[in-house]
């Protein structure tokens, strides 16, 4: 197989009602067989994303995927093949049918942070970690935001400050990312981003969070969900301003969730 050529991937987080995901594992003859994996395939030619998704669920697991929610992206190099992953969300009410493993592969239910087997594909890893970033949040830009619902996982988050400790999740403009990646691990650095060369930028950190205060704000994400999806999770940040604009349902055009902004 000629290696540098990119092949497109599809890939499927499958919810159940009680919030879980699925992960099933690489069937024996395929390149890391018994790995685990979201499940998926490669994009056939006239498919589109959706078409793809729905007939590698099918195929792999016998069930019906009505609708799905794309996600992050990801450029992964293997040995055996160099891949552009499209991760979708599909939602619990979003499929039907039985599951059922047609191509010999096991498969198992999983609570976000709390990953029950292994190994797992390698260019995985961050797709996990994002699963574990709540949709729902709220605070103050000033003093930092917090979970939701009680039934996602609860993570607090606050504005950087020098001398704040490195184990804490902190936020901070994009173009602070590199100074901060030597005092804090990357993975518990969300960056604020508010122009394309920031949402470059930002592309290494754990998440982006994306003010919205102006019609602007809101014309620029939908360009970048679009034309440039991201790697990592975007948090749309709702700020109290009076925008009389109606908000584009940011869930299903790519963005991980929405931090409203409490008085
Ligand atoms: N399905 C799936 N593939 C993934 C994930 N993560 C990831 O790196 N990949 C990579 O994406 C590629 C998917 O190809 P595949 O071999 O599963 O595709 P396929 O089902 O169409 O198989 P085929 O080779 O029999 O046609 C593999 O190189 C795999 O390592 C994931 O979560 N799900």
């Amino acid at each position: 197989m000629n290696t540098d050529k990119l092949v497109e991937v599809v890939a499927g987080v499958l919810y159940n009602p009680q919030g879980e995901f699925l992960l099933s594992s690489r069937p024996a003859g395929k390149a890391y067989a018994g790995y685990w994996e979201f499940a998926g395939g490669k994009v056939e030619t006239g498919e589109t994303y959706l078409t793809a998704l729905q007939r590698e669920f099918k195929e792999e697991l016998g069930i019906d995927v009505i609708q799905a929610t794309p996600w992050l992206t990801k450029i992964h190099k293997y040995e055996h093949a160099h891949v552009h992953l499209h991760f979708y969300r599909i939602g619990a009410r979003q499929w039907r049918g039985q599951l059922c493993a047609r191509e010999q592969q096991s498969w198992c239910w999983q609570q976000p942070g709390k990953l029950t087997v292994t190994p797992m594909l390698p260019a995985n890893a961050p797709i996990l970690a994002a699963l574990s970033i709540p949709t729902r949040m709220r605070g103050q830009f000033n003093t930092g935001f917090h979970t939701v619902s009680a039934q996602e996982p609860q993570l607090k988050i606050l504005p950087y400050h020098s001398g704040i400790a490195a184990a804490v999740s902190i936020y901070a403009p994009a173009n602070q990312l590199q100074y901060l990646a030597q005092q804090h691990p990357i993975d518990h650095i969300w960056a604020i981003c508010s122009s394309r060369e920031q949402w470059q930028q930002a592309q290494s950190a754990a998440a982006i969070i994306w003010p919205i205060s102006s019609i602007d704000d809101i014309k620029l994400l939908l360009t970048l969900l679009q034309q440039e999806p991201s790697s990592v999770p975007v948090m749309v940040f709702q700020k109290k301003t009076g925008l009389t604009t109606p908000q584009p349902d940011w869930m299903n055009l790519g963005a991980h969730g929405i931090i409203h902004e409490l008085e």
